[in-house]
C-alpha cells in the first residue's frame, strides 16, 4: 500500500456487483465485521479506514483545520478508480454515511444505491467538533475513551467482546487523524444538498443513539427523494454491532433493491417481495419454504410473495416494527399459533425486542381474549428459549412453519 490512499480491504466475489463501506469516527474497517459475511455473500466488498484510523495514514489528510467532507469523498472515490468501478452501492456509519451522502448528491452517476446508518445531514454544532480536534490533539483519543461506551451503546454492550474490541480500536487511533475527521465533521453541512440525492436511499437510526438520535435519520429521509426510514430498538450510535441481525437484514433487502415494487409488473413485485421476505424471515427459512414448493403449492407462493410481500410489507407508509405489531396481534386473535412463531422471529429481526413484544402480547389479551394471549405468552416465551439456546443462530433461522 501507498501512503496516498486509505487502508482497505477486499472481499466477496471479484465479479459480484461492488459494495463500499465506510466506517464512523473513532473506530476501524472492523465495524463492518458483523455484517461482512452477509454483504460478501452476493457483492465485492471494499472497506475503507478514515485517515489515521486503523491502518490508514493521518496525513491523508490536512492537520492545520481544513479538512472537509469532500477530501474524504475523493480517497474513497479513488479506492473505486483503482478497482475500475464506474457505479457502486455504497453504505456508510455516521461520518462513513457522510460521505455516502456526499458523493451522492455531488457525484450522482456513481453512487447505484445508498445506505447511511446512524449518520446526519449536520452533526450539531459545529464549535463542539472544533474543540473535541482541540481536545484530541493535545491529550489523544485516550481523551474519547470514558464517554464513547454510553455514546455507542445501549447499557452493558461496551463490556461485551465486541464492545471491547471497538474501544480498543478508539485507543489504537492517531491523533491527528481523529483530529482531522472532526475538522470535516465542524464543517460538513448536507442539509441543503440533500434533495439532489437521486440513489434508492436507506436511512437506518438507533433509537438510543446520543450522537444521531433518530430525529436526524428523518431528516435525511424526508428530504432524500423516496428515502425509506427503519429506526432500530435496542441499539445506540454502533447499531450494526449493537443489533447486527437488523441491520444486516436491512441492507440486504434495500441492496437486493427492494424499493417499493409499486407501480411494477408481477416480476418486479415478486422479485421484491421475495428479498423482503428473506430479509424478515429470513434466508434460510425461505430456502426451505421454496424448496417445499410443489406444483401444487406454486401459485399459492407465488401469490404470497408477490402480494403479502412484494404489495403490503414492501410499502413506506409504515415501517416494518409497526408492520410486526400488527401482524402479531392479528395472528393471535385467529389462533394462528404456527404463524405467531414465525412472525415472533420475524419481530425480533425488525426491531421489536423482547419486551416490546411482550407489550403487545398483553394488549392482544385486552382485544383478543385472555385464552389467545395465554397461548400466545406460551408460543413467544418458546421461542425465547430456543434463540437463547442457539445463541449463534439468527432470530430469523427458524423451523416453524410457513405457509
Ligand atoms: O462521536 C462519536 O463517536 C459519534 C460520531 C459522530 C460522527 C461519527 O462518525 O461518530
Amino acid at each position: 500500500m501507498t501512503d496516498d490512499r486509505p487502508h482497505h480491504d477486499l472481499t466477496g466475489p471479484p465479479t459480484a456487483p461492488p459494495l463500499v463501506l465506510g466506517p464512523s469516527i473513532g473506530t476501524s474497517l472492523a465495524v463492518w465485521e458483523p455484517q461482512l459475511p452477509a454483504l460478501a455473500r452476493e457483492h465485492r466488498v471494499l472497506r475503507w479506514d478514515l485517515p489515521g484510523h486503523g491502518r490508514s495514514p493521518a496525513a491523508l489528510l490536512p492537520s492545520d483545520g481544513s479538512a472537509t467532507i469532500d477530501a474524504l469523498a475523493a480517497l474513497v472515490l479513488r479506492l473505486a478508480d483503482e478497482q475500475g468501478w464506474e457505479r457502486f452501492a455504497y453504505a456508510g456509519i455516521s461520518i462513513g454515511g457522510a460521505v455516502g451522502l456526499h458523493l451522492a448528491a455531488h457525484h450522482p452517476d456513481r453512487v447505484g444505491c445508498l445506505s447511511v446508518v446512524c449518520s446526519s445531514a449536520r452533526f450539531g454544532d459545529p464549535a463542539v467538533w472544533r474543540e473535541r480536534a482541540a481536545l484530541v490533539r493535545a491529550e489523544g483519543t485516550e481523551a474519547m475513551v470514558a464517554s464513547r461506551p454510553g455514546t455507542w451503546f445501549s447499557h452493558g454492550f461496551a463490556q461485551s467482546p465486541a464492545g471491547a474490541a471497538l474501544i480498543e480500536d478508539l485507543r489504537a487511533t492517531d491523533r491527528a487523524g481523529y483530529a482531522a475527521c472532526c475538522d470535516v465533521l465542524a464543517s460538513y453541512d448536507m442539509t441543503a444538498d440533500l434533495e439532489r440525492i437521486m440513489a434508492p436511499t436507506l436511512v437506518v437510526a438507533g433509537r438510543d443513539d446520543p450522537a444521531t438520535p433518530p430525529a436526524h435519520a428523518r431528516r435525511i429521509a424526508d428530504a432524500v427523494p423516496g428515502a425509506s426510514l427503519l429506526e432500530i430498538a435496542g441499539a445506540a450510535h454502533l447499531a450494526g454491532v449493537e443489533r447486527p441481525e437488523a441491520v444486516t437484514a436491512a441492507l440486504l433487502a434495500h441492496l437486493s433493491g427492494t424499493a417499493p415494487a409499486r407501480p411494477g409488473d408481477d416480476a418486479s413485485r415478486h422479485a421484491a417481495g421475495m428479498a423482503v421476505r428473506r430479509a424478515v424471515l429470513g434466508e434460510a427459512h425461505v430456502d426451505r419454504a421454496v424448496a417445499r414448493t410443489t406444483p401444487f403449492t406454486a401459485r399459492f407462493q407465488d401469490f404470497i410473495t408477490r402480494y403479502a410481500w412484494g404489495e403490503i410489507w414492501t410499502g413506506d407508509g409504515l415501517d416494518r416494527r409497526t408492520r410486526s405489531c400488527i401482524t402479531l396481534t392479528a395472528l393471535i386473535a385467529h389462533g394462528h399459533d404456527a404463524e405467531l412463531a414465525m412472525h415472533i422471529r420475524a419481530a425480533l429481526t425488525n426491531g421489536l425486542t423482547r419486551e416490546e413484544i411482550g407489550e403487545v402480547l398483553l394488549q392482544s389479551a385486552i382485544y383478543c381474549g385472555v385464552p389467545a394471549a395465554n397461548s400466545a405468552f406460551a408460543t413467544a416465551q418458546r421461542i425465547f428459549d430456543e434463540i437463547d439456546a442457539t445463541p449463534h443462530v439468527d432470530s430469523a433461522s427458524h423451523s416453524d412453519t410457513e405457509k
